[in-house]
């Protein structure tokens, strides 16, 4: 089956430029775009992967470990990261720090403000609030009906601000729990007892999900939640009155999309009174046909700004998702006036074609999608056949190697391709951190001129935050989660590096009466969903985190985020803490960091290198076969090559990238499979099946008979008969479907044709390995970046107070309480 890039991310790699000054502004836009051939560029990620592999809590061989003063490993100076750092003038924050990104300095705020300090939180302390926002009280829209109490806060259960025809889009928990493989499909009206049309077309597949709304016309309705064939229909649900309202208000910007108009959809839409920064200037620009390149910080919006252009374009949003998570919980987000659906790796066949098939029909406005569907010839084919009004790149950063998530798949998202093969004309790229040269990266790959950027990425002001040195981040954990404001929030996330410090932090911190629970990529997916859905529910406090955690969950009144591990990189940083706050209300992010994992951090960093050697015998074994295959399907199974080549699977996913975009097409990347299948024959015997079915005639052919199972390899059969592996994988799913067969499938692998074969394999694996070895490099640059972020905000905090050489702890007690308390 198909992969999608649903991993937990723990792979991901962080590229910093290889020149550290920026790169000159993106070329400008050439049309036609058929014509321009891009650039090449070689990619990688050096330190990604291992990708599900967990990561050892414990370096095999730690490095020494200097103080924190010791300059002899030569972090890079603070003027040449990607960011830089300056104390803020900010009078309301005196002990605040800025961070800006190198690069739009003059245009942005960017970044980080972290408030020194460190752990005492003596309950008997007094102080005083800082003007920030003390009441938690959303900062716009905020309705007649004032939130006295943060719903955040334990016992707290006042509602927030409504959000009239929001509602219906089913943000309770913001959380969706998908069931791909049960439930029933039934479509509902409004009543709950007529089926829509195209509903009743479709095959009992979907759970449903009520929710009770009230409407524009106060008529209660059910909203509808599908699962199986991720689409939603929950537009024939809505009243007539709102869906004449919103329909009157798309025409109207349909003739003139006037900042009156555009608000007065927004208005009928959402039942918001304003945009939010950034958002009117976006929408504006997409709905003239502009491609636009738009950082806005997270939680600000940045989804709105297709939504709306999809309800007035007449073609289809299609919107490319780095995670299956994140583009669930977008699709959830719908308004319910906007038919969404989705294709992931987790769907059957027939949930495909389903979506397909709605596509073709016109049943879907806005589809999500992960970038590996672009390797299937079917999906391209359909997609060129149908009007795309609009592609959105949605966190675009994963293009570029030189972002702190850089995803090799997120490549082919290319102008060249968009445009010539798909006829898109307009692209929005979406982010919430990326630097000066990722931007750079993403526009000129997707042909952004650099006039249709639209950057705003300074952190939202209603975040805290908070640093501190720890000697024991364990015991420094308790005693902030037990200490004001803390200890009156309801939701909190803990970030840890590793997945065995999630386990025993979370246990901690019961065995300490806080209910928590882990969540890392090796928990069943079952049992995920399940602790996300707990904690959306507000029915866990605490959970104690990877990186796994966080993206595409959208709950709202997260109160704090805690970093127990330092992360990698400044915009991991942004963009974890990014999940605290949504509602808008004071939010508090405290970050513990110490040499020791610093240093760990930086030697697991190195051990991830390749050497030449390897990446020789990865080609070699690439180009091993015979000249007559040249065309056929190869695979690669990730594990046992990631174990022969000592690569992680996100590298060698990289190299193949590189093979197939490179500079020479040396080979065609194609969806990824398990492909090793276990097949048992039911109804018919095999050899009379064989008589009527050409796929099952290479089966026979082409397998291994181990005790009545035939064993074969799903690439050596498609070859045999000239089919795709899709193809072959859906005429297996149908034969099951007429109960002729069972089977399972596993081993899951990188497939490919080879084009050409590269003339000489040395020169090409030196170019490769230099270009790795680069990347690893400004890895630990990025780590560097942040770690000194961090031990610039202590030092300079006790600059500003006059309070060096007073043990830490001691002095900065009563600064915490007060600003953690605020
Ligand atoms: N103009 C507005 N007024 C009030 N609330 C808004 C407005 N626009 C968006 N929101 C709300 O802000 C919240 C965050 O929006 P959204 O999920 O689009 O953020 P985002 O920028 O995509 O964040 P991230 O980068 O973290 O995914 C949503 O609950 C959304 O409904």
């Amino acid at each position: 089956m198909e992969s999608d890039s649903d991993s937990d991310c723990s792979h991901i790699s962080s590229t910093p430029p290889r020149n550290p000054m920026p790169p000159p502004p993106p070329p400008p836009r050439r049309p036609p775009l058929s014509s321009h051939k891009p650039k090449t560029r070689l990619k990688s990620s050096s330190s990604s992967s291992k990708s599900q592999r967990k990561l050892p809590s414990e370096p095999a061989e730690p490095p020494p470990q200097p103080s924190l003063d010791d300059t002899s490993l030569n972090p890079p100076p603070l003027s040449t990261l990607p960011f830089q750092i300056r104390c803020s003038s900010n009078l309301h924050r005196p002990n605040l720090i800025e961070t800006l990104p190198a690069g739009y300095f003059s245009k942005s705020t960017f970044f980080s403000k972290i408030q020194r300090s460190s752990l005492n939180f003596e309950p008997s302390e007094s102080f005083t609030c800082p003007p920030v926002s003390t009441d938690r009280a959303p900062p716009e829209n905020k309705p007649n009906n004032v939130i006295k109490k943060h719903p955040n806060l334990i016992g707290a259960n006042a509602p927030l601000p409504p959000a009239k025809l929001r509602k219906c889009s089913g943000n309770e928990g913001n959380f969706v729990k998908l069931n791909l493989n049960h439930g029933r499909r039934k479509f509902v009206n409004g009543k709950g007892k007529k089926k829509s049309s195209y509903a009743s077309s479709s095959r009992g597949l979907y759970r449903r999900s009520k929710r009770k709304w009230k409407g524009e016309g106060d008529v209660e309705m059910e909203s509808v939640c599908d699962e199986e064939g991720l689409v939603t229909e929950i537009g024939q649900q809505k009243p007539k009155k709102g869906c004449e309202l919103i329909e009157e208000a798309v025409l109207k910007v349909q003739n003139e999309a006037s900042d009156e108009n555009l608000a007065g959809l927004l208005n009928v839409m959402y039942g918001y009174d304003s945009f939010r920064e950034g958002q009117l200037e976006a929408i504006k620009m997409v709905l003239d046909g502009k491609s636009t390149m738009l950082v806005l910080p997270t939680g600000a919006g940045k989804s709105l700004c297709y939504q709306m252009p999809a309800m007035v374009f007449s073609g289809v949003t299609l919107v490319v998702s780095p995670l299956v998570a994140l583009m669930i919980d977008q699709l959830k987000q719908l308004p319910p006036v906007i038919q969404g659906g989705l294709l992931c790796s987790s769907q059957k066949p027939q949930e495909v074609s389903e979506t397909l098939r709605l596509l073709q029909e016109g049943g879907i406005k806005v589809l999500f999608v992960s970038p590996e569907r672009f390797l299937n010839e079917e999906f391209l084919s359909i997609l060129s056949s149908i009007p795309i009004s609009l592609l959105v790149v949605d966190e675009a950063h994963c293009i570029s190697e030189w972002s702190h998530n850089f995803r090799p798949s997120y490549t082919r998202l290319r102008a060249s391709l968009l445009c010539t093969r798909l006829n898109i004309g307009c692209i929005l790229a979406m982010t919430a951190t990326a630097t000066a040269t990722t931007l750079n990266a993403i526009m000129s790959a997707l042909e952004i001129p650099s006039t249709n950027l639209i950057h705003n990425a300074k952190l939202r002001d209603n975040m805290q935050l908070s640093v501190s040195l720890s000697g024991n981040r364990t015991k420094d954990l308790l005693k902030l989660i037990k200490s004001p404001p803390f200890a009156e929030l309801q939701s909190i996330i803990i970030y840890c590096k590793f997945q065995s410090e999630t386990d025993i932090l979370s246990r901690y911190l019961c065995d300490n009466n806080i209910s928590a629970k882990s969540y890392h990529s090796s928990i069943p997916s079952k049992d995920r969903s399940r602790i996300q859905e707990l904690f959306c529910s507000n029915k866990i406090r605490v959970v104690v985190a990877t990186v796994a955690f966080g993206m595409g969950l959208d709950k709202r009144d997260v109160g704090a985020v805690i970093h127990y591990s330092m992360p990698e990189s400044l915009e991991e940083y942004v963009q974890e803490i990014g999940r605290a706050g949504r509602d808008g209300r004071l939010s508090h992010c405290h970050l513990f960091f110490d040499d020791i994992t610093y240093f760990k951090l930086r030697s697991l960093m190195h051990s991830d290198g390749v050497d030449e050697y390897a990446v020789n015998k990865f080609l070699c074994d690439i180009f091993s076969t015979d000249m007559k295959h040249q065309g056929k399907i190869h695979a690669m199974i990730k594990e046992s090559s990631s174990r022969k080549f000592d690569m992680k699977e996100e590298v060698m996913l990289t190299l193949l990238t590189q093979l197939e975009l490179g500079e020479v097409q040396y080979i065609r990347l194609l969806p990824q499979l398990n492909v090793t299948c276990t097949l048992n024959f039911y109804k018919t015997s095999p050899m009379l099946l064989a008589d009527k079915d050409i796929v099952v005639s290479a089966i026979l052919k082409k397998s291994e008979n181990k005790q009545g199972q035939y064993v074969f390899d799903m690439p050596t059969v498609a070859n045999s008969i000239g089919v795709t592996t899709t193809e072959l994988s859906n005429h297996l799913y149908n034969l099951k479907l007429k109960g002729e067969i069972t089977y399972e499938v596993k081993d899951p692998a990188y497939c490919y044709s080879i084009v050409e074969v590269p003339g000489d394999f040395c020169s090409l694996s030196r170019q490769l390995t230099k270009w790795l070895l680069e990347v690893e490099c400004f890895k630990v640059d990025k780590l560097d970046a942040m770690f000194n972020a961090a031990i610039f905000a202590v030092n300079d905090c006790e600059k500003m107070q006059g309070c060096h050489g007073i043990p830490t702890r001691t002095m900065f007690a009563k600064k915490d309480l007060g600003l953690l308390q605020g």
